[in-house]
């Protein structure tokens, strides 16, 4: 592969630290470690590079919406001249929910970071740039948060009508929940996926 074959990744993801500096800062461990696209697909976190410049006739876009019924689609744009409320929605974004349908971002410009509970439930960063698109799975413990660059653009995607209401942790009674423990952190015999690891 050529330099000019060499595409930037614009899905990242590692664990993160314990530290409790600026929630927007990386928070990588020392050593890095990165958690691979695989892996995220087995806690259900599924993601796509898509050409963000050409959103409006991209039929690869087209193609995902039209196979996994997203026929909902508005924009949200998160940084403090765009969005009404920006400190209350930015703490609430960042306090640890689960929804009970999936959430789907697609970054068409600026960056930001997901943050999913890994089967041991600890913090994995998912760093979505301009041409990232993830789907987080209905019942996973997540939240969100700016990095230091302050801006990103959102496209929202949904099944239907859209709801965005949070239940903050702990909401284990959920069915989503318990689904999405048997679908993603359970084996087959009811143990917990990973728990020696
Ligand atoms: C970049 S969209 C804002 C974050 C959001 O909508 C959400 O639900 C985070 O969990
Ligand atoms: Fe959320």
């Amino acid at each position: 592969m050529g330099a000019s074959d060499k595409r930037e990744e614009v899905i990242q993801a590692w664990y993160m630290n314990e530290s409790d500096e600026d929630q927007r800062l990386p928070h990588h461990r020392e050593p890095k470690e990165f958690v691979s696209l695989d892996k995220l697909a087995e806690l259900g976190v599924i993601s796509w590079r898509l050409d963000a410049d050409n959103y409006e006739n991209d039929e690869e876009l087209k193609k995902i919406r039209e196979e996994r019924g997203y026929s909902y689609m508005d924009f949200c744009e998160v940084c403090p001249e765009k969005l009404p409320n920006y400190e209350e929605k930015i703490k609430n974004f960042f306090e640890e929910h689960l929804h009970t349908d999936e959430e789907i971002r697609y970054c068409v410009a600026g960056s930001g970071y997901f943050d999913v509970r890994d089967h041991n439930d600890k913090w994995i960063r998912v760093w979505v740039e301009k041409g990232g698109m993830i789907v987080l799975p209905a019942g996973i413990y997540h939240r969100f948060t700016l990095d230091t660059d302050n801006y990103i653009k959102a496209m929202r995607l949904f099944v239907g009508d859209p709801v965005w209401t949070p239940f903050n942790r702990p909401h284990d009674h959920l069915p989503a929940r318990k689904e999405y423990i048997q679908n993603f952190l359970q084996n087959e015999g009811g143990q917990a996926v990973d728990a020696a690891a």
